[in-house]
């Protein structure tokens, strides 16, 4: 697809997509049918949940992995190997712990071919700019995390790139210090005091995207896709208490926790050329969280006035990134139900939680083999042998055509504690055998 380039875009994406082989010869997508362009002056936040491909789509664009589809264009030219115009800020830093502070800034510089002369008299003023003056001759481990983590923005920012990408450049740090170094890149680029032209933010931190963004880009997850392409409009310095900015937040809320919402790349679709996957290769993800979290929040939910997701997350003081996993999973257990943002205990949650232990694992089981395909394979699986034991190994093997081997063996792990817990199945972890205790079986055959 030619895409109408805006006069201001310096990076495009078109119908980008990445996938890896796995061991299995599967080849698994990751990201699929990424469309979108970068502006000259927006901070743009990407965020999904975790494994939507966030890094992988930041990595793409920097040049440090190739696409598997479609194309990343650089002032309209197709990016082959490194993107010259991007530079990043890891999340853990990534200094070299035996050189200095002023070495560790320099390094870009070098590795641009830069002279000795212009590399130290740009690296100090980066380093006088991030406020790191009087360290210059500081080592990695003689800093603060906050500190440390100037060194990586000076790092960056020394080159002067294009586009300063920050994989979660903050969420290593306490919170206090993650704050304050937030507002001061905010202040940095506002009064134009940092040579870049972008700025491309991974977060999970809805709160953090809508303070700091001019755009928010929502990624879904399996595979991934933007689900919202959002402008912020709010000026600068955004007051978080304010209606505009908690209904922002709101908003993105609702996204996240909308998985039927259509995605924008699939509204996009009719005008490109890129076929469509097949439905088969979508296959249902399961959030990994433990029942007792399910059971707690279908606890706290019992006779709330406060319904709004939002406002439940703060009041509980749970990031979104604890929060929604667990709505996720309640909602694929019908135990809840969302519109637009807000959440309430559908029938069947009314009824698990005025249930003793040995109805709520029935409400469970129930809901198991009527909503979670795993399970349900499992449970066929399981009837099918005569002696009703299966090895963990085969449902690695159907996971591995639609999830990496690490995602794979997360979603056993959920599926095991799920259908333990609903006494659908038991699971012997030495030797990953799954089998249905005898008691239950012939419970069943004589049933
Ligand atoms: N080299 C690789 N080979 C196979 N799979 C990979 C590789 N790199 C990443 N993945 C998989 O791609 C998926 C997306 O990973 P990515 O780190 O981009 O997601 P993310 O949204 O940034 O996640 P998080 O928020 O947890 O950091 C994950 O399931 C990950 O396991």
């Amino acid at each position: 697809m030619v895409q109408n380039v805006e006069k201001n875009s310096f990076i495009a994406l078109e119908n980008l997509g990445k996938s890896y082989l796995q061991p299995n010869g599967q080849t698994i997508s990751i990201i699929e049918n990424i469309n979108c362009q970068l502006q000259v002056g927006e901070i743009i936040a990407l965020l999904g949940p975790s494994g939507s491909g966030k890094s992988t789509l930041m990595r793409m664009i920097a040049g440090l992995i190739p696409p598997s589809s479609g194309k990343v264009l650089y002032y309209n030219r197709q990016l082959m190997g490194l993107n010259p115009g991007v530079a990043i800020v890891f999340q853990n830093f990534a200094l070299y712990p035996w050189l200095t502070v002023l070495e560790n800034v320099e390094l870009g510089l070098k590795a641009k071919g830069e002279a000795k002369d212009t590399r130290i008299q740009k690296a100090l003023r980066m380093i006088d700019v991030i406020g790191l003056d009087g360290f210059e001759n500081a080592y990695p481990k003689e800093l603060s995390g906050g500190m440390r983590q100037r060194v990586g923005f000076a790092r960056a920012l020394a080159v002067e790139p294009e586009l300063l990408c920050m994989d979660e450049p903050f969420s290593a740090l306490d919170v206090l210090t993650a704050e304050n170094l937030r507002f001061e890149l905010l202040d940095l680029w506002l009064e134009k005091r940092i040579p870049t032209k972008s700025i491309l933010i991974v977060t999970h931190g809805i709160e953090e995207a809508v303070t700091l963004a001019d755009r928010v880009i929502v990624l879904g997850r399996n595979p991934g896709r933007i689900r919202a392409d959002l402008p912020i409009k709010l000026p600068h310095y955004r007051d978080r208490k304010s209606p505009e900015f908690q209904a922002l937040v709101d908003q993105v809320y609702k996204i996240l926790t909308n998985p039927d919402l259509p995605d924008s790349s699939s509204q996009a679709a009719t005008t490109t050329s890129t076929p469509k996957p097949p439905a088969s290769q979508k296959y249902q993800s399961l959030p990994h969280v433990r029942i007792g979290s399910v059971a707690g929040l279908l606890e706290l939910l019992e006779g709330r006035q406060e319904k709004d997701l939002y406002r439940l997350a703060q009041e509980l003081l749970l990031e979104v990134d604890d929060l929604l996993p667990i709505v996720e999973a309640s909602k694929l257990m019908d135990l809840v139900a969302i519109t637009e943002g807000d959440i309430q205990l559908a029938q069947r949650g009314e009824k698990f939680i005025n249930s003793n232990i040995d109805e709520r694992k029935a409400i469970i089981r129930e809901s198991l083999q009527q909503h979670i395909r795993l399970v349900q394979q499992i449970c066929q699986l399981l009837q099918a042998k005569r002696n009703h034991r299966i090895s963990e190994e085969l449902v690695l093997d159907i996971l591995e055509n639609y999830f990496t081997s690490k995602e794979a063996q997360r979603q056993l792990r959920t599926a095991m504690d799920w259908g333990r817990y609903a006494e659908l199945y038991s699971y012997d972890e030495p030797s990953g055998e799954i089998f249905i205790e005898e008691s239950v079986t012939e419970s069943e055959e004589s049933e």
